[in-house]
């Protein structure tokens, strides 16, 4: 069963490896504002179906491409393939207030402040799209290279979001000016890494710890292989 990580997330690669499974990563975009008003399980479940989607629609493009000219597509989908989007974001007490990615230092503090010597929640959700592609005998693609067809059709897909509780120990105002220049918080939900210098924020968690980090390693494995044996019922 071919799997494909759909993340630039660095963590998520390291976490899936250091579970040994095989997978190919791939890269996608998308706007990850949320709307106004959004609650957070309504976005983290909008931007990894999002993900999905957008994954989905780049892998149609090759493999129309590639049959045109005659290539290899870059990612072979010649047996139903999993697709794995993740989205990891922190929550607020008031259970409304979502934490994304800083856009610079003031932006960043101000999160820090609100979770300062107190308990915020990590969310990540996690998406498995089961796709295949019909091949005909002479193994193209049976949908042909017609722009309207997409090669592609969803088997099936699952959604899963986990939780943990984080506890931070009160920030002073040098505390959160010496963590912005060390770089680490541009990349992350919240503004800090739990695996990074920002442990040293953390007195306890609650829940799971590869959560917080992006993936829940047990929960994403489950899900692969639920989406595993869906794929037999497949017949693939
Ligand atoms: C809270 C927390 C988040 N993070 C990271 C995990 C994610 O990479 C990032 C949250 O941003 P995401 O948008 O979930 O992920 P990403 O932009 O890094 O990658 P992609 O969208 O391509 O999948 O924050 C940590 O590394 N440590 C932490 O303690």
């Amino acid at each position: 069963m071919d799997i494909i990580l759909a993340s630039g997330s660095p963590r998520r690669h390291e976490l899936l490896t250091k579970a040994k499974v095989d997978f190919t990563i791939m890269s996608v975009n998308i706007d990850e504002a949320p709307y106004q008003d959004e609650s957070p399980k309504d976005y983290i479940e909008r931007m990894v179906a999002t993900k999905a989607a957008a994954a989905i629609a780049q892998l149609n493009t090759e493999l129309k491409t590639s049959q045109k000219d005659n290539a290899t597509p870059q990612v072979a989908i010649a047996k139903p393939t999993i697709i794995l989007t993740a989205d990891t974001i922190g929550v607020l007490p008031d259970g409304k207030t979502v934490l994304v990615k800083p856009k610079d230092f003031q932006h960043a503090s101000t999160m820090w402040q609100q979770m300062s010597d107190d308990t915020h929640q990590v969310w990540t959700a996690v998406q498995a799209t089961l796709v295949s592609v019909s091949l005909s005998d002479d193994g193209t693609t049976d949908t042909g290279i017609d722009a309207n067809s997409e090669p592609l059709q969803v088997l099936w897909q699952r959604q899963i979001t986990e939780r943990t509780e984080v506890t931070f120990i009160p920030l002073s105002q040098a505390m959160m000016e010496r963590y912005w220049h060390s770089g680490e918080p541009k990349d992350k939900a919240g503004g800090y890494g739990i695996q990074g210098l920002a442990a040293a924020w953390v007195t306890h968690i609650n829940g799971s710890y590869t959560n917080v980090v992006g993936l829940p390693l047990a929960q994403t494995l489950a899900l692969i292989d639920a989406a595993q044996s869906r794929a037999n019922v497949e017949g693939s």
